[in-house]
């Protein structure tokens, strides 16, 4: 599944936060958003899940536009985790993994063996099958986050619209949150769209790279073409190197010392 914006204009009442923007995601890539704070990633990440409104320009899924598609239809198709979601208080794990399989069901519909496989195997994929019987409230921080990815899985989505997975997670649960990612779009070819400020995650699980600088598309490229010391003054105003490693695929970022 191809999701394309030309020429978006988007904002929040007669604020326009982002304009004439230009994105194209491809089949089955991992695609990272980043950006300083404020320049609107989260905004565009709305805009093309039709989470908000966009003034003006198109966004079409394969070719078709993302307003003609009916809710359930839509869901089928992307699957989103917004950076602030919350559950109510009395909701066990799987009853909230099951959510996700709601696209699918007819109006009274009971979860059919399929629709319970399905839950099994997206709480396998993200290591929380063990948490299933737990409220929701008994389980951490990075155990939630990996609920609420199993939540959207389950959906099927050709396309996981993730917006900040790793925050609040400490480092251990950072990786852990994109070795998964990474598994799942190799294994299922799940496409994923990520705004991430973590520039090392992005180098280190990205196809392709947009970089937004305010409200506007800087530049967008394979990681190396992107993440370079040039984008690191220009966008973010920081000094820094791109290392190469012996033995290791992907370079490593060394930010300038603190003065
Ligand atoms: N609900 C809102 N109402 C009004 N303005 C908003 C709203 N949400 C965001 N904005 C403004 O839109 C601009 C872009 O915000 P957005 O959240 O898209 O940035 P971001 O790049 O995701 O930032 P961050 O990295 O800090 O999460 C900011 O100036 C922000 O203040």
């Amino acid at each position: 599944m191809e999701v394309s914006a030309e020429r978006l204009q988007i904002g929040y009442g007669d604020c326009v936060v982002v304009k004439d923007l230009d994105i194209h995601i491809g089949r089955h890539e991992v695609t990272s958003i980043i950006g300083p704070n404020g320049s609107g990633k989260s905004t565009v990440l709305k805009a093309l899940t039709r989470l908000l409104k966009y003034q003006r320009g198109t966004v079409c899924i394969d070719g078709r536009d993302l307003q003609d598609f009916g809710p359930k239809e839509l869901a089928r198709r992307i699957g989103v985790l917004p950076q602030m979601h919350s559950a109510p208080a009395d909701f066990r794990v799987k009853e909230l993994v099951s959510y996700g399989r709601m696209p699918h069901q007819g109006f009274f519909a009971r979860k059919s063996p399929e629709d319970e496989r399905i839950i099994e195997s997206a709480m396998r994929a993200t290591g929380t099958y063990h948490l299933r019987d737990k409220s929701i409230h008994e389980i951490s921080g990075g155990e939630t986050q990996r609920v609420w990815i199993a939540t959207v899985l389950t959906q099927q989505p050709e396309i996981l619209f993730l917006d900040e997975p790793t925050t609040y997670l400490d480092i251990s649960h950072q990786l852990d949150t994109m070795r998964m990612v990474r598994r799942l779009n190799r294994e299922t070819g799940v496409g994923v769209v990520m705004v991430l400020h973590d520039l090392s995650h992005a180098l280190e699980v990205s196809d392709h790279i947009v970089v937004i600088k305010d409200g506007k598309k800087y530049s967008e490229g394979t990681p190396s073409e992107v993440i370079t010391s040039k984008m690191l003054r220009e966008v973010y105003g920081v000094g820094g190197e791109i290392i190469h490693i012996e033995g290791r695929q992907k370079p490593l970022i060394a930010f300038a010392e603190l003065a």
